[in-house]
């Protein structure tokens, strides 16, 4: 690249349209989510579990600290280290790079999920008291929230050494508290070590469901057996995860990998917000028990079969469009060709809405609520959180389908007119 070239690029880049409010989200956001993960863990076990509850149910000091809380979360994240780095799996290839380079990624997650389960299950049969993890909650949180800082601040310094080429479009604006929050380094590794593929996927995600399952456990110890609430949102939220790992190669293409840097965003969203937020509904059970009819339960697994079967279908056959249009699952579909030389689906899935894998992942994250009944709102956060995270990233994606594709992206939004729900929204 010359250097007039390089000057455009980063010119621009320091240009670019801030997301998330600018600055002021940017100094906002770390503080209040973190307060937020707290918060949501406090009321959850609060007998009202209420969040417009005041005054609010404070934890006591020695409720937010437990010295074994630090080194079970960095013995959890060091031994997914371990288990991202073991030769088991195939190796595949990320999306191009703006230097021509593709990078390399294991695909050994599943495998990472299975013998996370194995331990846990010898550790069980052990007798370890995996119950605990409910009383350890908000110390983890603690600590998770901790580490999330103390990597992002490393991130951002590490950053100053990368070349302009490995630097996030939107992460590189010189505001300090901006780029540390979005990101500037897009793919930052420790020699093979991806960060942020191990980030989005590993730690979190299977720490999410080993806490689900502890609060099972704390179930079984305060009422000798597991609910069919507990068990449905136990096994819906597994499923979810085994579901991320199996199509772990898929994850090579979404937004968060190929286009935002990495930063305390998806930092704290990976190692700490999914892990205690995501599970607030288990976590609910334990203090407040739900009576589920057989009847109320065939229909929750119906709608959670229904989104997630929504959410596969869709998301598989982006994918494989993407990977090999000629292949025959796929050929036959109507498309619209774009300047680019790639083409869009305007059939099949994403010829129904824009985005038919919103709107399955959509509807599980409302059977996953249900089984908490409908007396109190927290269980409902999920539900409610990631409606707005959704309809959020679908105006990001679309900014960007529309500088990408320009006309044939304004062709398709009038052949698809409706985003996520259709002839609703
Ligand atoms: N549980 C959670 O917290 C979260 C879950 N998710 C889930 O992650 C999954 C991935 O979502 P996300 O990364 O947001 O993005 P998508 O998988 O929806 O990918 C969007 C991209 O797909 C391509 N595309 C869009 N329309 C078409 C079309 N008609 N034909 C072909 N390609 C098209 C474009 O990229 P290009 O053309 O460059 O290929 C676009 O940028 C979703 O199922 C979502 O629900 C997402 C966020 C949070
Ligand atoms: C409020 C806040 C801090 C937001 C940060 C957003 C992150 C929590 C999410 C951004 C995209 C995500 C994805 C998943 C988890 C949540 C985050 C990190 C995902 C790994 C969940 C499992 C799915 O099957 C998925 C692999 C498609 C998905 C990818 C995006």
């Amino acid at each position: 690249m010359s250097p007039n070239s390089q000057a455009a690029k980063h010119r621009s880049s320091r240009d670019t349209e801030r997301e998330f409010g600018g600055t002021l989200g940017a100094v906002c956001i770390p503080i209040l989510l973190p307060l937020t993960v707290l918060f949501l863990i406090c009321v959850s076990r609060s007998p009202e579990a209420s969040v417009f509850q005041w005054p609010p149910p404070l934890p006591s000091a020695d409720q937010l600290w437990d010295p074994l809380a630090p080194v079970l979360l960095v013995g959890w994240i060091g031994l997914h280290a371990l288990l991202y780095l073991m030769p088991a799996g195939k190796v595949s290839e990320g999306l191009v790079l703006r230097d021509g380079t593709r990078l390399k990624y294991p695909i050994n997650g599943f495998h990472g999920l299975c013998i996370s389960g194995v331990l846990l299950m010898l550790l069980l049969g052990l007798g370890a008291p995996l119950g605990n993890l409910f009383e350890l909650l908000l110390p983890l949180a603690m600590c998770a929230i901790a580490v999330s800082f103390l990597l992002s601040a490393y991130l951002y310094i590490r950053s100053f050494w990368a070349p302009s080429y490995a630097l996030a479009s939107g992460g590189n604006t010189g505001n300090p508290f901006y780029d540390f929050f979005i990101g500037r380094e897009l793919n930052p590794r420790i020699g093979d070590f991806d960060l942020k593929y191990f980030c989005e996927l590993r730690p979190g995600l299977i720490g999410w469901v080993v806490i689900n399952l502890g609060m099972l456990m704390k179930e079984v110890e305060l009422q000798g057996s597991p609910s069919l609430a507990m068990i449905l949102v136990n096994g819906f939220q597994l499923l979810y995860v085994a579901d991320a790992l199996w199509n772990e190669e898929a994850v090579l293409t979404t937004m968060d990998i190929v286009h935002d840097g990495f930063g305390f965003m998806l930092v704290f969203g990976d190692l700490a917000w999914v892990p205690f937020t995501y599970g607030l509904q288990a976590a609910f059970l334990v203090v407040h028990p739900q009576t589920l009819s057989s009847f109320g339960a065939a229909a929750i697994i119906t709608l959670n079969g229904i989104g997630y079967y929504i959410f596969r279908k869709s998301n598989s056959q982006k994918n494989q469009f993407r990977r090999d249009p000629s292949h025959p699952t796929v050929a036959r579909l109507e498309t619209i060709a774009t300047a680019t030389g790639k083409r869009l689906l305007v059939s099949g899935w994403w010829g129904l809405v824009r985005h038919p894998n919103y709107l399955g992942d959509l509807l599980m994250a409302l059977a996953w609520s249900l089984p908490c009944g409908f007396s109190h709102l927290l269980p409902y956060f999920y539900v409610t959180y990631f409606t707005v995270l959704l309809i959020h990233r679908e105006a990001r994606d679309e900014r960007q389908c529309r500088a990408k594709y320009g006309v044939a992206w304004d062709t398709y939004c009038r052949r698809v007119p409706y985003r996520i729900f259709p002839y609703i929204y």
